[in-house]
């Protein structure tokens, strides 16, 4: 970890993760460029440079932050290694939850003491991500940087992509290396970065028979069951098949991850500590709907389904096996030419 606040103004290969899996990039352009509306009004993602719409946050290093948010109880994740899965204690089923071993703790803590913490951390030791809602709690001169955004712009880009309502911010501090594993949300994010470079590999809503997430009544429902640090492909062959679309953002620069897009990230090796603001949105409401649907709406009907059975049988465990003995031997044929079957 980083003693001072040195920031870093490029960063090389070295820093990436390797993983065995194929990729091209997302496009970058800047925010006066009108392609960058194009491409997010198709749905893609795109990184969007100079936009200056977090400019306030750009001060927010370890020390403002531990000066200005030092009451605020602030969610911090402990992990023993350095992925962070995301998991849901709130999960109703309790046979699900007398299974589930929880990947990390969860605990709350002042700022000051995560600041202590990530200095005194060794390599290949505990690791901690702190993941903070940003809400009038936060204190007062945060609160000041976050009403000086500049929110003409991000009101602008939220009414052009016909988007609802500003849901939360999220405010994340990881130490160098950190990794969300990849998942996806029910939201459309404008991820801003704010010191440090984080690596972002997206996948989008057509490639989700390759990445295999939980069922929905799991405690890891979103979340990939693919481990990209040793993926099994045995139990998982078509994960050979993803495509990434990768993305690596520094200080001053935005991404668009489009809802249900599933998205791996990695704070980079050896780089310091990163700040990053996400902004969550609720997605356009569907008007009139078009025939043959796409892979975000046929998501959307598989996490009803999926819910509608569980509520139904009140047995998770009993859900693959009904869906099972529904389509075997019924539906299978029809993608096979006529002479096959
Ligand atoms: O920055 C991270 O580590 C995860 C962020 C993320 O998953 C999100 O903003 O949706
Ligand atoms: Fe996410």
């Amino acid at each position: 970890m980083e003693e001072s606040d040195d920031e870093r103004r490029t960063w090389d290969e070295n820093q990436i993760r390797k993983y065995d899996i194929k990729m091209k990039s997302v496009p970058k352009h800047s925010f006066v460029d009108p392609i960058v509306m194009e491409i997010m009004l198709e749905g893609r993602p795109v990184i969007i440079t100079d936009s200056k719409m977090v400019e306030p946050a750009a001060k927010w290093n370890l020390k403002y932050l531990a000066r200005h948010m030092g009451n605020t109880n602030c969610n911090v994740i402990v992990s023993k290694d350095h992925n962070f899965k995301y998991y849901d204690d709130k999960c109703v089923q309790k046979a699900v939850r007398a299974k589930f071993v929880p990947p990390h703790k969860k605990v709350t803590m002042k700022i000051g003491e995560f600041v202590d913490k990530i200095k005194e951390m060794s390599p290949g030791g505990e690791r901690l991500y702190l993941q903070q809602a940003l809400t009038h709690s936060v204190g007062t001169e945060i609160v000041k940087d976050f009403l000086q955004f500049k929110w003409d712009y991000i009101k602008g880009i939220q009414k052009e992509m016909g988007w609802g309502s500003l849901t939360s911010n999220l405010l994340l501090i990881g130490m160098e290396g950190n990794v969300t594993p990849c998942h996806y949300d029910e939201q459309e994010n404008l991820f801003a970065q704010v010191k440090g470079y984080k690596r972002i590999l997206l996948f989008p809503p057509e490639q989700f028979e390759c990445l295999y997430p939980h069922p929905v009544w799991h405690p890891h429902d979103r979340q990939s069951q693919v481990d990209f640090d040793d993926p099994d492909l045995t139990k998982f062959p078509k994960f050979a098949n993803a495509m990434a679309q990768e993305a690596i953002v520094g200080p001053g620069d935005v991404l668009f991850i489009p809802n249900y897009w599933f998205h791996h990230v990695e704070s980079l090796q050896n780089g310091g500590y990163t700040v990053s603001v996400n902004f969550w949105y609720k997605s356009k409401s569907t008007g009139a709907v078009a025939y043959p649907l796409n892979a975000t709406q046929k998501m959307a009907i598989m996490r009803n389904v999926e819910k509608m059975l569980v509520d139904a049988l009140r047995d998770p465990d009993e859900v693959g096996p009904l869906l099972r003995n529904l389509t075997l031997g019924r539906y299978h044929d029809f993608s096979l030419p006529p002479e096959s079957q």
